[in-house]
């Protein structure tokens, strides 16, 4: 598979994050992260388990506050804004968690319905049906809205959990492990639709990943967290092909990638 061509840089950042640092006891870690992201690009964040990733997107959505350093999301220092400023924030960031499952005694359609109706008012019925119709038709599953998710395969379940974050027409995706648990041929579905997203929709997307084929595929750039600090950023090949770094091409030998 050949990687994404790269995306020109010289836009506006819309996360600007300097010098971040975040310990739990004697456990450091973040140890100084900076990081940009782009408008319209994909950035993809490489690590091994426990180096922080997770610990990262909470500390951007606000939910985890760190020890030092600045965050900066889409013109808001997050560290300075209130509970009312934080919840205004947090409804532009479209996050799609390995957790963040479906709930299963609704319908698809009651599914999609329920973060417009609990987060945006005045809506009338057809506003609701009009965008879980818009919603679904982008991930390609129009045909599922009467179906529970019992009826799904991973790969739609996905899909759908995708189309749900994208029904409050978020600026910034948050992909945690989104190809976690799927065959190659449901992740290659999957790696499509998250740059189909950005292409019809603009966002700007961070994508967190073990999956070195879904971070060739997706990521405009690619920032590996090493020892609490993104070390290494740049084009998969920068990062992976043209390395003598020993850490990242331990990384790419222990991972498959076609
Ligand atoms: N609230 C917390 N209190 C104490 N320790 C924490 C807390 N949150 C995270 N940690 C620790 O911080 C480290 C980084 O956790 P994090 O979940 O960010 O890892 P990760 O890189 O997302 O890993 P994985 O790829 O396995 O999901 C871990 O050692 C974790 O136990």
């Amino acid at each position: 598979m050949n990687p994404k061509k790269p995306v020109n840089h010289q836009k506006e950042a819309v996360i600007t994050i300097r010098n971040l640092k975040i310990s739990f006891g004697d456990l450091h870690v973040l140890r100084g992260v900076d990081l940009d992201l782009y408008q319209g690009e994909n950035l993809v964040v490489l690590g091994r388990s426990g180096t922080g990733k997770s610990v990262l997107i909470k500390i951007i959505a606000g939910l985890l506050e760190p020890d030092q350093g600045s965050v900066n999301v889409l013109g808001e220092d997050v560290g300075k804004l209130n509970k009312r400023e934080l919840d205004a924030l947090r409804l532009k960031l479209g996050f799609s968690f390995q957790n963040s499952a479906l709930y299963d005694s609704m319908t698809v359609r009651e599914n999609l319905e329920f973060p417009l109706i609990r987060n945006v008012r005045n809506l009338s019925r057809a506003d609701i049906n009009k965008a879980v119709e818009e919603a679904l038709a982008d991930v390609g599953l129009s045909q599922t809205i009467n179906q529970m998710p019992s009826e799904l395969s991973g790969g739609q379940r996905k899909r759908i959990g995708i189309a749900r974050t994208l029904i409050l027409k978020p600026e910034i995706m948050l992909y945690d492990e989104p190809t976690a648990g799927l065959d190659p041929i449901t992740s290659n579905e999957i790696n499509h639709l998250i740059n189909e997203v950005q292409e019809r929709h603009n966002t700007s997307s961070i994508i967190i990943t073990h999956d070195l084929t879904c971070a060739k595929a997706v990521g405009d750039r690619i920032a590996m967290l090493l020892d609490g600090r993104f070390e290494r950023q740049g084009t998969f090949d920068e990062v992976f092909e043209d390395s003598n770094d020993e850490r990242a091409k331990q990384f790419y030998e222990y991972n498959f990638v076609n």
